[in-house]
């Protein structure tokens, strides 16, 4: 499939590249305190995705504490997944101290576009705080556009069908709809003044000014719960050792490079998604700057 996408030299996509080798070590040689407020699901995974590239995670979600974690964290990633009136309460007195004591947010709109409560706590994120990045699949993506009444979704024929956690079929980025998803990412990305992160068989990467396609990861990946969490939560590490938009794409190429190299570990033991998860977290934690940089499929999408 990688061959179907044209992927021109381009002097941002080098200039990105070389910055991969130092994106890695900032987060090793300052291991970044990555406050989690998360669901109860994944919660795991997430810890241990940010302990295997090397930053140190927390996971808090009381009120009575979480000020006080954002003082001491490098960064703030708040994950809507299983939502509680009283993490609600957590995410909003967290949320208004990061942002008064300049620390990054990171959002994970998990099942945005289902639920009430889910749209009312993103609208609300996106609306009065400043978020350094948010980062969901298609459909999620879409349901934040479509919250804050992102023009272009009112203009073309985009409905999204939300589809529980998981993405909806005919929101899959692929190279067919490449174009008109990187220009909803693009000016979404404008729009709310963050860098936004659609995640699937192409990631979608923009600032609002330079987007980004990756061409990376494995179909085996969105087979465990989790995958898109731990993606987040490494960018959040990420983001809190590393300029937003350089951290984000070099988290992502971890994670997808991770999944490929995962899922030929499974393949060649035929073994299952269970293995899967496992070698993951094994791939995260080993994957040299210098393989990045040569398995990395990222290519400019000129919107
Ligand atoms: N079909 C696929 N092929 C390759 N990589 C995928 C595929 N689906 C998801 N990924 C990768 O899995 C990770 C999680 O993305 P995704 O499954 O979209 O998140 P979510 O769990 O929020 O739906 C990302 O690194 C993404 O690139
Ligand atoms: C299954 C599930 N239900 C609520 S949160 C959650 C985990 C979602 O994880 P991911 O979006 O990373 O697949
Ligand atoms: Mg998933």
């Amino acid at each position: 499939m990688t061959d179907e996408i044209i992927m021109y030299e381009s002097e941002n996509i080098n200039n990105i590249l070389n910055e991969f080798k130092n994106a890695l070590k900032n987060v090793k040689d300052t291991t970044p305190l990555t406050h989690c407020i998360t669901n109860f699901v994944t919660v795991n995974d997430c810890a241990n995705a940010a302990l295997a590239v090397g930053a140190s995670p927390i996971m808090a979600d009381d009120s009575e504490e979480v000020a006080e974690i954002v003082d001491i964290a490098s960064v703030l990633v708040i994950n809507i997944g299983k939502l509680s009136e009283t993490q609600v309460d957590a995410i909003r007195l967290s949320s208004e101290h990061a942002n008064k004591i300049n620390k990054p947010i990171v959002v994970d709109p998990v099942g945005a576009g289902i639920s009430g409560l889910r749209n009312r706590i993103t609208k609300e994120l996106v609306e009065n705080y400043k978020i350094a990045a948010i980062r969901g699949n298609m459909s999620e993506i879409k349901a934040v556009a479509k919250l804050i009444n992102l023009d272009i979704l009112n203009n073309e024929n985009n409905d999204s069908a939300g589809k529980g956690v998981d993405v909806a079929e005919s929101d899959i980025i692929s190279k067919d709809n490449l174009d008109i998803n990187g220009l909803i990412v693009k000016d979404l990305a404008k729009e709310l003044n963050t860098v936004i992160i659609a995640s699937g068989p192409i990631d979608i990467i923009s600032d609002g000014d330079l987007t980004f396609g990756l061409k990376n990861g494995d179909e085996m990946m969105p087979l465990i719960t989790g995958s898109g969490c731990m993606l987040t939560t490494i960018i959040g590490s990420y983001i809190g050792a590393n300029d937003a938009l350089i951290g984000t794409t070099a988290a992502c190429t971890l994670m997808a490079v991770a999944g490929e190299n995962a899922a030929k570990c499974v393949r060649e033991n035929d073994l299952g998604t269970g293995s899967f998860k496992t070698f993951l977290i094994d791939n995260l934690y080993k994957l040299s700057a210098k393989e990045l940089v040569e398995r990395a499929n990222l290519f400019e999408i000129n919107v």
